[in-house]
């Protein structure tokens, strides 16, 4: 066997989180690699974030050979998306990005492996998957993702809070519009001007809750909303163990376990969350 690997990197002006965000979306991978000729679906998902367990097919001719490929989405976390292939003309072969703070900015650095037989077949198979091949398709990814995400750096936000205790997290069911009255989400609302993130967490969930929280970190990637803002979830414990978190303003507020995570209607941009909450709820 013979083991190959690239690797591309960028600088893109927009948060670790965005940038996440953008590495997920369906578009990435529909159109960030037709300008050179791949053409790419996501089997499972219309047009949203992938999630881990996602399918990719791509389909393209290199030297008039047609190349088909099924990938799955292994992972989809905050600072990485990585991939493995289903089906196609290689043994092996991984796609992994991962994603790095700096400053302001963030730093992506995408990698293919792919392992290929010795013999006429993997002769074949790295013409195929030629070098030169592979980085432009780094390259045209990588140009897709910074478009999505620098696009998506100037919206405003709206935070949610993943507040756990005692390996549960709080989700509280919306009242209103009566589309999304009955389905259910995580306290939050709109980061106010001048307002940063935690602090609009804390206010949000007295506002909602009547308890204090304390914000402990970051959670998953961000979530374009339909009303042109990014839903952001930072984690959160109540500052005090004993309190009482009461709906104030939903219908119901309930304490879900890693397991009963699915069994919640979401609202559509909780859905894609709903495994970085799992982790969150396994890893606390
Ligand atoms: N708080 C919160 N909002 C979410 C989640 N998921 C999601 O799509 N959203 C959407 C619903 C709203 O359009 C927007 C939240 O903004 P908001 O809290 O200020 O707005 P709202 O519609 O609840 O209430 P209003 O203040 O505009 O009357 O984000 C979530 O998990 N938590």
């Amino acid at each position: 066997m013979h083991v190959s690997v690239l690797r591309s990197t960028g600088l893109i002006e927009a948060p670790v989180a965005t940038v996440g965000a953008a590495l997920r979306h369906t578009r990435t991978a529909e159109v960030g690699l037709a300008g050179i000729g791949v053409r790419g679906r996501a089997a499972t998902r219309p047009a949203a974030l992938l999630v881990p367990g996602d399918e990719l097919v791509f389909h393209t001719r290199i030297a008039r050979l047609p190349l088909d490929l099924t990938t799955r989405i292994v992972r989809a976390d905050a600072d990485a998306l990585s991939s493995v292939l289903v089906s196609g003309p290689l043994p092996e072969l991984r796609h992994e990005s991962v994603l790095a703070a700096a400053g302001p900015r963030t730093l992506l650095t995408d990698s293919l492996h792919w392992t290929t037989p010795f013999g006429p077949l993997g002769r074949l198979a790295d013409v195929a998957i030629g070098r030169r091949f592979v980085l432009n398709a780094l390259a045209a990814r990588i140009d897709a993702v910074r478009e999505l995400a620098e696009s998506w750096a100037s919206r405003s936000i709206v935070v949610g809070a993943a507040i756990v205790h005692k390996g549960r997290l709080l989700a509280q069911q919306r009242s209103y519009p009566a589309p999304d009255a009955g389905r259910w989400e995580l306290p939050g609302g709109r980061v106010e001007p001048g307002e940063d993130e935690p602090t609009a967490v804390v206010r949000e969930c007295w506002e909602e809750l009547a308890v204090e929280v304390r914000p402990t970190g970051r959670v998953g990637t961000d979530v374009p909303l339909n009303n042109g803002m990014l839903l952001r979830i930072h984690a959160a414990e109540l500052a005090d163990p004993a309190a009482i978190p009461k709906a104030v303003e939903h219908n119901e507020v309930r304490w879900v376990t890693a397991d009963e995570l699915t069994d919640l209607d979401w609202l559509d941009a909780d859905q894609v969350l709903v495994h970085s909450l799992r982790q969150l709820l396994t890893n606390t």
